[in-house]
């Protein structure tokens, strides 16, 4: 049985963007990704853990063969908040040096996570270093960034599902929603 915003009972505020939105915008984006590639091999690298569910169904959803590797970093911990230290807790097992790498991500919001990670795995010398997000809030940016491929800018609001938690929460949730703010103590 899927999970479905019923089932979120007094949890959910609103449901932001359906799971048929989002698989609309991913096939929109694959076309994109897919043209930019065109020949040249691809490696994309997804930022756990949020990041799961736009690389599973990102990749599905390209005509062009990649390789995949994951990075986990964290600057959340439990909260809301992002708190602009970034942590490795799990590196690439890939040396990305010569190689064209797509950082996949689910969400940008300060930004800082995002722009650590160009940093780092741009000192690793990789032929190109571009990036995907699902979600970006440009009314929270802290540091500007360049992102090729955006799948939806959203309010500056926290949200959960498809992938987005909430003190590891609300991940397999197949849209993404805003959450009341009794969840969170708002
Ligand atoms: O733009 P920022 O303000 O830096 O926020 C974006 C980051 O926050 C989330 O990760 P989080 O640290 O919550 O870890 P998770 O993916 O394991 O949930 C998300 O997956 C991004 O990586
Ligand atoms: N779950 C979740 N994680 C985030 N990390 C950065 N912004 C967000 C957000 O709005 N929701």
């Amino acid at each position: 049985m899927r999970v479905d915003a019923k089932d979120m009972g007094a949890d959910l505020k609103q449901v932001l963007i359906t799971k048929e939105e989002i698989d609309a915008k991913l096939a929109e984006l694959a076309a994109k990704i897919d043209a930019e590639y065109a020949g040249k091999d691809l490696l994309i690298v997804g930022v756990l853990k949020g990041a799961v569910m736009v690389m599973a169904d990102l990749a599905r959803a390209l005509s062009t063969p990649v390789t995949m590797d994951w990075m986990a970093v964290s600057s959340y911990g439990a909260g809301t908040q992002s708190s602009g230290v970034v942590r490795i807790l799990k590196d690439l097992d890939t040396d990305i040096k010569g190689k064209h790498v797509l950082i996949v991500e689910d969400i940008i919001d300060s930004g800082l996570t995002l722009s650590w990670l160009i940093n780092n795995l741009g000192s690793r010398e990789p032929a190109s270093l571009k990036v995907c997000t699902l979600l970006r809030k440009p009314d929270a940016a802290k540091v500007a960034i360049d992102v090729e491929w955006v799948g939806f800018d959203i309010p500056n609001e926290f949200v959960v599902g498809y992938g987005l938690d909430y003190a590891e929460k609300y991940r397999n949730l197949p849209f993404v929603g805003t959450l009341a703010p009794h969840v969170y103590g708002g």
